[in-house]
């Protein structure tokens, strides 16, 4: 997370970190008691995980419907807090306004590359990071996406972050845990 701030300590009981030999990958979430929500790319878990008051479950949209651009949204994560690549110790997290998709589909921006099943918002100086992929943008308390890389470019402008909204993949989700939940 660029130009975040230290996140308070268990207030995002849902947030994961996913990493592989003791080195933080990436972000995720916890969406039940046995399924954290990522990107494929980074390591799947072994065991499941124990709720309690600093592991909890945050819920994901469900409903087909874009966030209202302007919408600040949060987003929590260990990614890297500068260009050159410095990984924090503790939890960072960055309130961020939400792009609508024209605004971000701009040549000058991802020139028209952002599809229906993704979302964006504001990059200039807070954004997130290496790191911070696979993490939830949160919105009234709601999950609603997932970071993506996108271009990898942080922090500058012309490159608004980019997510892959939730709401598309809900059905498959929920198939994914009913079939799998043995
Ligand atoms: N802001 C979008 C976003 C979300 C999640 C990850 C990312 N970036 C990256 N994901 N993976 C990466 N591997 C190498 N470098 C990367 N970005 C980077 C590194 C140093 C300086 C800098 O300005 C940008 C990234 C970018």
């Amino acid at each position: 997370i660029l130009g975040g701030r230290e996140a308070r300590p268990h207030l995002r009981p849902h947030m994961a970190s996913l990493q592989l030999d003791g080195e933080h990958i990436c972000g995720g979430f916890l969406i039940a008691e046995q399924w954290v929500l990522t990107l494929p790319h980074c390591p799947q878990l072994e065991e499941k995980a124990e709720l309690n008051e600093h592991v909890q479950v945050l819920p994901f949209q469900r409903e087909q419907r874009d966030v209202a651009a302007g919408t600040v949204c949060e987003v929590a994560g260990w990614g890297t807090v500068t260009h050159s690549g410095r990984r924090p110790d503790r939890l960072q997290q960055v309130e961020r306004p939400v792009l609508s998709r024209d605004e971000c589909n701009h040549r000058t921006r991802h020139d028209h590359s952002i599809t229906p099943n993704m979302m964006c918002t504001d990059s200039r100086k807070r954004d997130t990071c290496k790191g911070d992929s696979g993490g939830p943008l949160v919105c009234n308390g709601v999950a609603e996406a997932v970071v993506t890389a996108g271009s990898r470019v942080c922090g500058n402008y012309k490159k608004p972050g980019i997510y892959t909204r939730i709401a598309p993949y809900a059905a498959w989700i929920d198939r994914v845990m009913g079939a799998l939940s043995g």
